[in-house]
């Protein structure tokens, strides 16, 4: 069965992929980024060199105006994405984006689609996601669910 879980196989997961960029829309491990301007640069007012700026994924992902319904997790909206490529960027983007998103797409690719094969999850009665606060990376407090042999 091993054979099954190909590079290529994993990649045309529809639902599955799917299902990870509705995940990380929500909830991007990294919620800001920063640049720092090289020159001065005109952005309505002209940003002086040398100053720091900061966009956060989070926001970004849950603007009404990137996304219809943000806060509800709806993987459909990712089958055939119609957002603008810079609302949704769990990676950062441009030249400095994240070099191991390839295979941190894989891995969760492959860890999920090999876990969910031979087991269900449901999250465990009373569980409500809750993350800490206050630091650069989303990280939830605890994660309670059950696991069942398929
Ligand atoms: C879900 C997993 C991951 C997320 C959400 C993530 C997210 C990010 C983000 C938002 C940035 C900043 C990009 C920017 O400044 O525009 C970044 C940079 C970076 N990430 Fe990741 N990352 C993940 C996994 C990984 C993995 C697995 C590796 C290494 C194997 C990695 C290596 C790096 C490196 C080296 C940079 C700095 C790139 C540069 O400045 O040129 N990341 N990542």
């Amino acid at each position: 069965m091993d054979e099954d879980f190909t590079y290529e196989n994993l990649n045309g997961l529809k639902y599955l992929n799917a299902v990870i960029n509705e995940t990380l829309r929500l909830a991007p491990p990294l919620s800001s980024v920063q640049r720092v301007s090289v020159e001065d640069y005109k952005l309505g007012n002209t940003v002086p060199k040398g100053t720091t700026l900061e966009f956060q994924p989070y926001i970004l992902h849950r603007d009404p105006l990137n996304f219809d319904d943000p806060e509800q997790f709806i993987p459909e909206r990712f089958v055939n994405p119609t957002h603008h490529p810079y609302a949704f960027v769990p990676f950062g983007g441009g030249p400095r984006l994240c070099i191991g998103q390839r295979f941190a797409l894989n891995e969760m690719r492959m860890c999920i689609a090999k876990l969910i094969h031979k087991y269900e999850f449901t999250t465990a009665p009373g569980f409500k996601l809750d993350y800490f606060t206050g630091n650069f990376l989303l990280t939830p407090k605890q994660v309670l669910v059950n696991i069942k042999r398929r």
